[in-house]
């Protein structure tokens, strides 16, 4: 089976797990945009009744030419499920998100979801996070400060780019991917990043994901990560 094949296969899957009056999150990357084709079938055949709740502009537009209902994430009270991509997922259900530059939109919808779902292929799966380049959005205001900052801490960051210009993310942020090869405590490295003036969020998502589904050549698995507390309900 191609990569491709395997996206396909958990985002057809993913869609069957959207019951008819839900608020959905819609994530973002090549894997949503095969589930996101699939709800717009169940809309368009069955006559699915879903708001759908985007994570970027390519995953609204994709959602309004289906017909799905689309609602910016302060317009629902809350959001019922919402199913998106990983770049990473480690042995204990933890993730790297940002390889299409929208974690910011992606955490703050998943942080408002009663249940996250990820769907993956299994390339996707490691013991450790880390090989894959953490993103973090930057204000474009000081960024040459804060890159100069992270590299000297020796995080290895590198301003993202494309055709030879820096990538804008939908808020017209920067991105810096830091290239640590493994990164040994998650939540210590988070806590750093959060405190850092200039970095709007990075893309370590930490028990966030309630279920995710792998792709492989011989079907897909669905794992159920722990039940922990919601990163909203945190104590200060
Ligand atoms: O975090 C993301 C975008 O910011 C995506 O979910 C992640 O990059 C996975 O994308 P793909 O399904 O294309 O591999």
């Amino acid at each position: 089976m191609t990569q491709d094949e395997l996206k396909k296969m958990v985002g057809d899957l993913a869609a069957t797990y959207v019951k008819d009056g839900m608020v959905v999150g819609l994530g973002t990357g090549s894997t949503v945009k095969f589930m996101v084709d699939a709800l717009g079938r169940r809309v368009a055949k069955e006559g699915l009744k879903i708001v759908g709740v985007p994570t970027s502009d390519r995953t609204a537009a994709q959602g309004r030419k289906l017909g799905i209902p689309i609602k910016a994430v302060d317009e629902v009270d809350q959001i019922d499920l919402t199913i998106d991509g990983a770049d990473q997922i480690d042995a204990d259900f933890q993730g790297i998100k940002g390889g299409g530059a929208a974690h910011l939109f992606e955490k703050i919808v998943a942080i408002n979801s009663k249940r996250n779902m990820w769907i993956v292929d299994e390339s996707k799966m490691a013991p450790k996070l880390g090989s894959f380049p953490l993103p973090l959005e930057v204000i474009p205001y000081g960024s040459q400060q804060l890159f100069k900052r992270l590299a000297a801490k020796g995080l290895h960051p590198v301003f993202r780019e494309q055709a030879g210009q820096r990538v804008l993310t939908d808020s017209k942020n920067y991105v810096i991917d830091l290239h640590l090869g493994q990164i040994d405590d998650a939540f210590r490295l988070a806590q750093y990043l959060n405190q850092q003036v200039g970095i709007v969020e990075h893309g370590l998502f930490l028990n966030v994901v309630n279920t995710v589904i792998v792709g492989y050549a011989d079907g897909p698995k669905v794992l159920q990560a722990p039940e922990r507390p919601n990163y909203r309900d945190l104590k200060a």
